[in-house]
């Protein structure tokens, strides 16, 4: 049996993050993927030029039409972009049982482009987030849900353990990939238990658009695979940390990581 993953987030025409990454993630990783679109956005390596929304229904049917005929082993989503499509994504979250759920906060690139609206955000908090297994914030985001600055990893520590008492999730994961130089590959784990920080190395490249949509698509990859959570983050973040040595120079701004980045190196040995 191939297991089947589902994405619930919006399109990057620049094919570097939402949609187009999660689905080359889920593929990388020999796991069929399934997709409810929520929003498209005219976006490229250099920012969000326009974001047009899908309706809710319409956003709730793509759920609906993937779950009651193909089934799904592990969800995520992404951008929600409004409170009115994350209210239909909960009633189907419940409906359907979509779980392992994991829930990459989106609000915030790490262009600092704020990408859902301020009730979006409380809609994330109070209906989304009680249902996650996992959510996988960004700095920009922890900051947002905490009210804490965050440029340390004492700070980081601090933001994961505040997130988890205050939320009422099960696991978060806070993300240093826009933290400075020395804490870019370090994030931190807490699921109420252990509090761990997960760090692997640090690639020194500036193309590094779509990291966060990857790694929670990888995430729900390796859970799909019925991969228990700890080692789903780990096999992950590996996994980020290839695509991001195979990142691609495009564009005039940040390029995309390189998810496709063995048939790269395969190609480049044969020139
Ligand atoms: N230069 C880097 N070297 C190694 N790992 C990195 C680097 N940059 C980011 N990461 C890792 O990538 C993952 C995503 O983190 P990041 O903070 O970049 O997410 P994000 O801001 O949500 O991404 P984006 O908005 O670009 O999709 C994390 O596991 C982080 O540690
Ligand atoms: C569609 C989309 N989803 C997520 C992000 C976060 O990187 C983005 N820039 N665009």
């Amino acid at each position: 049996m191939i297991p089947v993953a589902l994405t619930i987030a919006g399109s990057d025409s620049g094919g570097g993050a939402g949609i187009q990454a999660d689905l080359r993630t889920f593929a990388f990783h020999c796991v069929h993927g399934t997709s409810a679109l929520t929003c498209v956005t005219a976006q490229n390596t250099l920012g969000v030029n326009r974001v047009d929304a899908l309706s809710p229904q319409a956003v709730a049917d793509q759920i609906t039409a993937v779950a009651e005929d193909i089934g799904v082993q592990a969800t995520k989503t992404g951008m929600l972009l409004n409170s009115e499509i994350i209210q239909q994504v909960v009633a189907q979250v419940e409906q359907w049982h979509l779980q392992p759920l994991v829930v990459d906060p989106v609000m915030v690139s790490r262009t600092g482009a704020q990408l859902i609206d301020d009730q979006a955000i409380t809609a994330l908090r109070e209906t989304l987030f009680p249902h996650a297994t996992v959510i996988t914030p960004n700095r920009y985001e922890a900051e947002i849900l905490t009210g804490l600055k965050i440029q340390t990893l004492d700070q980081m520590y601090t933001a994961v353990q505040q997130i988890y008492d205050q939320l009422g999730v099960k696991a978060v994961l806070v993300k240093g990939g826009s933290l400075e130089a020395s804490l870019r590959g370090t994030d931190v784990w807490f699921d109420g238990k252990q509090l761990q920080t997960l760090q692997t190395e640090i690639i020194n490249t500036s193309h590094t658009h779509g990291t966060g949509c990857t790694l929670s698509a990888a995430i729900t990859a390796n859970l799909a695979k019925g991969q228990d959570l700890l080692t789903a983050i780990q096999g992950a973040k590996t996994y980020v940390t290839q695509a991001l040595q195979f990142s691609l120079s495009i564009g005039q701004g940040q390029g995309p990581v390189g998810h496709f980045f063995p048939l790269l190196s395969q190609s480049q040995s044969l020139l």
